[in-house]
């Protein structure tokens, strides 16, 4: 299994610059890329990377995506004077040209090519290309937005062409539109492309109606690409024209709150749960790019988002489930140096292995990105499974022209003068991992060589009183078994090793699963944290839940579901769980993912009641989606010595990528239901559910 992170990065790729004042080019500096390599090196996480060298893309290579006469035309331009480079840009829009870009140009694209060669030999499992130019925007025979050519399309038909992948996913995360990829793969099936942007109908640059998420593909093409419009329009600057020229700054900061187009991180995480995560699944690539642009961040000129850094080390954590965790992150955007490098930072420690951190405050998304959820699960339904029975009672047709009132240009660059003046956000929270990940006490005998990595930790002695002491309640009869009594002291020990920072996470293999969740939980409540997320796999419900939020359990089981009101109390019954591998996920997706993030666990205890449930791989996927919470503070128990679970779950605990589910079948109808109905129910608590916006007909 390949491990390692690659880090691919050259100085000379700053060695170009904007040569003559052009306001709209203005933001893209060399310094992008120094603060980047810089924060990476002094994190002490580029020395944690496996480097690369970056080399020149061939003139073939370069061909893959770009016409002859563009490549020819643009090797023309290290000889031009400044006037002709000037004259050379005017057919172009939003980017500039400098005799040393070309060279960079190569480079970029070559740095992604060394990524990908990388991973998909197996030399790396990951990685992240610093580069400048970017790509995204790029065309066949046209440079836009800052883009000569096109690093993640070129990488993209590399795969293709040289390993004869057949699915490769393509996750733009920029803030902008990466129109350049569309029209390069919209009638390609074997190429996903997904793009969230800010578009506020077409209000925002490219400006383009084909942005919209109505543009889902062509011929064989349809269904695979999806665009995801952020529509919050900005209010207009006329109306406070007037209050513009009387407030003072306090009252412009609370103007601009009021203005925000900024869409935070509930609104990208819900936008991951219910449209990206369910179609990349079903999709099952063999290779994830990710156009990495971090003007989606918080404190961006061009982006205006709200979203802090450490959002981008859970949006790597959750793809990096997909495609046996084989990610490419190539760098587009991102403007502003504090947020740009503190977003990669994010990004490369999670492709580490480094535990996201705990993100709270978490609440539900807006109300136009929820309308934009709908709108795409609404125009994908026909080509995606995972949509089929959605509640996509389609929202305004797209293209509709939102009452748009021109904004007052002078006023607008006002408060955005100002709005740059006022935004400041705390430091991303270390993520300090302890020096061993993975703790387990086995039964003897459980010898295995993902086990060997493994530290084994010794159970604790324990008395019938001593438990009874710490359950709060009579002795039960199971503690007169010795191997009970061995089981709770092993359980025992491994959270202490977790409380003291030894241990990142751990498993226990018991004979009683229920008295060991039981267990478990009152422990982690006394000493570790005061919410514990228990994930049940079985049909008993193994505690008896206080209302008083410090639990929450969600089970899965496959006999009839319990009515409950409770918030806490999640039951999930799906029919022929270990055969409905897409009604599983879907129920991993859309209710336990929205569910984990809204209540922000301190601690984690999976548990394996019953290992008929649902297969190894689904286990392991679900083990690898677990440690975004609690820092990777994850006890796994398991009942029985199923070698292979056991197997598994140590693997998906140590960081292994948990293997592919491989190619999704429809879920059950009546599992889907399920799901559906406990979604409706517990939406209005945990927010992150929702999946459509408020009384539309
Ligand atoms: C792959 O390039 C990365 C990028 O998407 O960030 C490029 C954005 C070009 C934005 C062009 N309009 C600037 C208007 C000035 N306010
Ligand atoms: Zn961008």
């Amino acid at each position: 299994m390949a491990s390692g992170t690659a880090l691919l990065y050259d100085e000379e790729m700053t060695r170009y610059k904007l040569l003559w004042v052009d306001p709209a080019c203005k933001i893209e500096v060399p310094e992008r890329l120094t603060v980047s390599w810089e924060a990476l090196h002094n994190a002490g996480l580029s020395g944690r990377c496996i480097p690369l060298p970056v080399r020149q893309a061939t003139e073939e290579e370069i061909l893959l995506a770009h016409s002859q006469e563009y490549l020819e035309a643009v090797k023309k331009t290290p000889d031009m004077s400044l006037e002709e480079l000037m004259t050379f840009t005017q057919q172009y829009g939003d980017v500039y040209f400098h005799p040393n870009i070309y060279h960079c140009a190569k480079l970029a694209v070559g740095a992604s090519l060394q990524l990908v060669d990388a991973v998909m030999t197996g030399k790396v499992r990951n990685g992240l290309a610093l580069v400048r130019p970017p790509g995204h925007h790029s065309q066949r025979s046209e440079a836009s937005g800052f883009c000569v050519f096109n690093n993640v399309a070129i990488a993209a038909l590399y795969a293709k062409k040289h390993f004869k992948i057949q699915r490769v996913l393509i996750v733009d995360w920029d803030i902008h539109h990466g129109q350049g990829l569309q029209y390069c793969f919209e009638e390609d099936p074997q190429v996903l492309y997904f793009s969230w942007h800010r578009y506020e109908h077409q209000r925002f640059w490219p400006n383009l109606r084909e942005s919209d998420f109505d543009s889902v593909g062509k011929g064989m093409g349809a269904g695979f690409n999806i665009n995801l419009p952020w529509n919050k329009a900005r209010l207009m600057a006329p109306y406070f024209r007037g209050l513009l020229e009387h407030c003072d700054q306090k009252c412009l900061t609370w103007l601009l709150a009021s203005l925000q187009v900024g869409m935070d991180s509930s609104d990208y995480l819900s936008v991951f749960f219910h449209v990206l995560l369910p179609v990349a699944y079903e999709f099952n690539p063999e290779l994830i790019l990710v156009s990495a642009g971090f003007d989606s961040a918080v404190g961006d000129p061009e982006g205006h988002m709200c979203a802090t850094p450490e959002i981008f080390g859970h949006l790597t954590h959750l793809l990096m489930s997909l495609a046996g965790g084989r990610l490419c992150a190539v760098l587009e955007g991102g403007y502003n140096l504090t947020s740009l490098a503190q977003s990669v930072c994010q990004t490369v420690q999670t492709l580490l292995g480094d535990p996201p951190s705990r993100i709270s405050g978490l609440s539900s998304p807006c109300e136009s990105a929820l309308e934009s959820i709908q709108s795409v699960r609404a125009a994908h339904q026909q080509y995606w499974v995972c949509f089929k029975n959605a509640d996509v009672s389609l929202w305004p047709d797209p293209g509709t022209k939102c009452s748009r009132l021109e904004g007052d240009t002078q006023a607008e660059e006002a408060l955005k003068e100002g709005e740059m003046r006022e935004i400041v956000w705390p430091e991303p929270p270390s993520r300090l991992a302890p020096p061993i990940r993975t703790g387990v006490t086995l039964p003897a005998g459980l010898e295995d060589d993902v086990l060997t990595s493994c530290f084994r930790v010794t159970g604790i002695p324990l008395t019938p009183n001593q438990v009874a002491k710490e359950l709060w309640h009579p002795a039960v009869p199971e503690l007169k078994d010795e191997k009970v009594l061995q089981s709770l002291g092993d359980i025992l020990s491994l959270l202490k090793e977790i409380e003291k920072k030894e241990v990142r996470n751990g498993l226990a293999v018991v004979p009683n699963v229920s008295l060991a969740a039981t267990f478990g939980v009152q422990h982690a409540l006394t000493s570790l944290t005061d919410r514990v997320l228990l994930v049940f796999l079985g049909n008993e419900a193994p505690v008896e839940l206080q209302e008083d939020g410090r639990v929450m359990l969600i089970q899965l089981c496959s006999t009839e579901p319990v009515e409950t009101k409770s918030k806490f109390y999640v039951p999930i019954c799906l029919k022929k769980s270990s055969s409905d591998v897409a009604g599983f996920l879907h129920a991993v997706l859309s209710l336990l993912l929205p569910l984990a993030y809204g209540y922000d666990p301190g601690m984690i205890l999976a548990v394996m009641a019953d290992c008929s449930l649902v297969g190894a791989v689904a286990w392991a996927q679900l083990i690898g989606l677990l440690q975004s919470f609690a820092q990777g503070h994850t006890l796994a128990l398991i009942q029985g010595a199923e070698k292979e679970i056991i197997r598994v779950t140590a693997a998906s605990l140590l960081g292994e990528p948990a293997s592919t589910l491989g190619p999704l079948g429809p879920p059950l109808s009546e599992n889907v239901k399920a799901v559906e109905k406990e979604r409706q129910r517990l939406q209005t608590h945990w927010g992150l559910l929702q999946t459509t916006g408020e009384d539309h007909p």
